[in-house]
């Protein structure tokens, strides 16, 4: 069995950190991280706003991503030894399937339909704009924010990109794992199984952890 999970959401809200905790926790898993898919700077866009229009899609090659995911999808086995992931053979058992596991990371993942229509779990991280604004004023990338960017560009692309997401239908939201079979077949009947002990679900359906407020679909 082949699940391809996202870990999307905003900026600094925490995608990498719980990606690294699932990749630990889940066996034969893979990572794709969105950010790797970066075109070179000189290929971003400076907008009318004068920023380097760093968070949109153009931004990134996005075809290059999906032809990596789809690279896992036809021989998960081979692109986890190709990528120095330890490969378990599961039993035939129905009780111990055979799992293979792609972990997909990125901020943008849910508003480019090649790949949104890819995943079998969706997860989408939030946190607010004072606390994301903090957390990024601390992170330097590779090219380092010039002053104005997050609120400039940074967090009006954030809201742009959530409500078409919204407004384009994908769920990234508010479905119960208990009632979902994919998820229970990976052991996703309790989260905190793979993710910090202090996460809960709420009544609306959402994990919280510290300031991250995570929904999550199951497909
Ligand atoms: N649950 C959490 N509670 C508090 N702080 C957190 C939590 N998860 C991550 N952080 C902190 O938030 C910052 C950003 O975390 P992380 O790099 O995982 O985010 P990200 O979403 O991958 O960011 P980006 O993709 O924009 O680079 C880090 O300083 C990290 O220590
Ligand atoms: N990783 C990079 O090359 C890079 C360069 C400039 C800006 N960013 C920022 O990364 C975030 C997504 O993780 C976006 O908000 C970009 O602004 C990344």
């Amino acid at each position: 069995m082949k699940y391809i999970i996202g870990i999307g959401g905003v900026t600094n809200g925490g995608k990498t950190t719980l990606t690294n905790r699932l990749i630990k926790a889940l066996p034969n898993c893979c990572v794709v991280h969105q950010d790797d898919f970066f075109k070179p700077q000189d290929q971003i866009e400076v907008g009318e706003d004068g920023f380097k229009q760093w968070d949109v899609l153009d931004s990134l090659d996005m075809e290059a991503m999906v032809s990596t995911v789809r690279a896992w999808s036809e021989n998960p086995v081979k692109f986890a030894r190709c990528h120095g992931v330890n490969v378990t053979p599961g039993s035939r058992e129905p009780t111990s399937p055979d799992i293979q596991i792609l972990v997909i990371e990125g901020f943008l993942l849910y508003n480019y339909k090649p790949l949104v229509e890819l995943f079998d779990l969706r997860y989408y991280l939030a946190v607010p704009y004072d606390e994301c604004k903090r957390r990024r004023s601390t992170r330097s990338y590779t090219v380092p924010d010039p002053p104005g960017l997050f609120d400039g560009h940074v967090w009006p692309m954030y809201l742009k990109h959530r409500k078409e997401m919204e407004d384009g239908g994908v769920d990234v939201g508010k479905a119960s794992p208990d009632t979902n079979p994919s998820a229970l077949q990976l052991g996703f009947k309790e989260l905190g199984d793979f993710i910090p002990a202090d996460f809960h679900w709420d009544d609306a359906g959402c994990y919280f952890y510290s300031q991250v407020v995570i929904l999550a679909y199951f497909g």
